[in-house]
């Protein structure tokens, strides 16, 4: 029996890959990892069923045997693992990758889901025009330090890894808010990590459940 994961029935953004299974089902591609998708509608994801698989009640969580996994990061770390292809063999390469997945979900990730979040939550409340632009200068701040990092570089440490992956879905949060625009050398490389078969692949995949939904 393939293993299993979870990804939202109908989800908010349309099919535009921004729901956290796409980082998942984009390191399967990339591992050639045949998989199932187990697809949940929101009160789904309340039930005991799926509560037993993730405590917080969310999307995506991964059940391969025995083994059952939530968190996206978690699961792309077990899966880069498990597989050859998105980590260095060389320890030390292979620390600093796994360290750029942690600096994706801790450091770059938090003011682009801040920033994203006010925009649903309290566009309407009297503070947001004043909050905004406090919101979007932390995440400016993270893009000039990453454009920084990455210079001409194709990658973030030398070959394409999983650090990669998780950054550019972090990143690609942002593709409708014009704040990438400002840093070329940012839009370069998602749209370098983007032009992967594999993304592309897993891309049509989570876009087919919306069109068929
Ligand atoms: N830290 C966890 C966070 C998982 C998570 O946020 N899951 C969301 C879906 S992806 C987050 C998401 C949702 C929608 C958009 N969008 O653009 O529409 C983008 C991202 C979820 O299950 N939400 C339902 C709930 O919490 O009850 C992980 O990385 O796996």
């Amino acid at each position: 029996m393939p293993p299993i994961l979870t990804a939202f029935a109908t989800s908010p953004d349309r099919g535009q890959g921004l729901a956290r299974d796409m980082r998942v089902r984009w390191a399967l591609e990339e591992l050639a990892v045949p998989y199932d998708v187990q697809l949940l509608s929101f009160t789904e994801m309340k039930q005991p069923a799926h509560l037993a698989r993730s405590p917080f009640g969310q999307i995506p969580t991964w059940q391969d045997g025995g083994r059952l996994l939530f968190e996206s990061g978690a699961i792309v770390l077990h899966l880069a693992e498990q597989h050859p292809g998105l980590l260095p063999a060389d320890p030390a390469a292979r620390m600093r990758a796994i360290m750029w997945m942690f600096a994706a979900l801790n450091t770059v990730e938090p003011p682009i889901v801040e920033r994203s979040m006010a925009w649903v939550l309290e566009r309407e409340q009297p503070w947001y025009a004043q909050r905004l632009p406090m919101l979007e200068e932390r995440v400016r701040t993270r893009l000039s330090q990453l454009s920084a990092w990455l210079g001409s570089a194709s990658w973030l440490e030398g070959e394409f890894s999983a650090g990669d992956l998780m950054m550019v879905s972090v990143l690609l949060r942002l593709k409708s808010s014009g704040l990438l625009d400002e840093h070329p050398q940012v839009v370069a490389y998602v749209a370098r990590a983007t032009q992967r078969p594999a993304y592309q692949r897993a891309f049509a995949a989570q876009l087919a459940v919306f069109q068929n939904a």
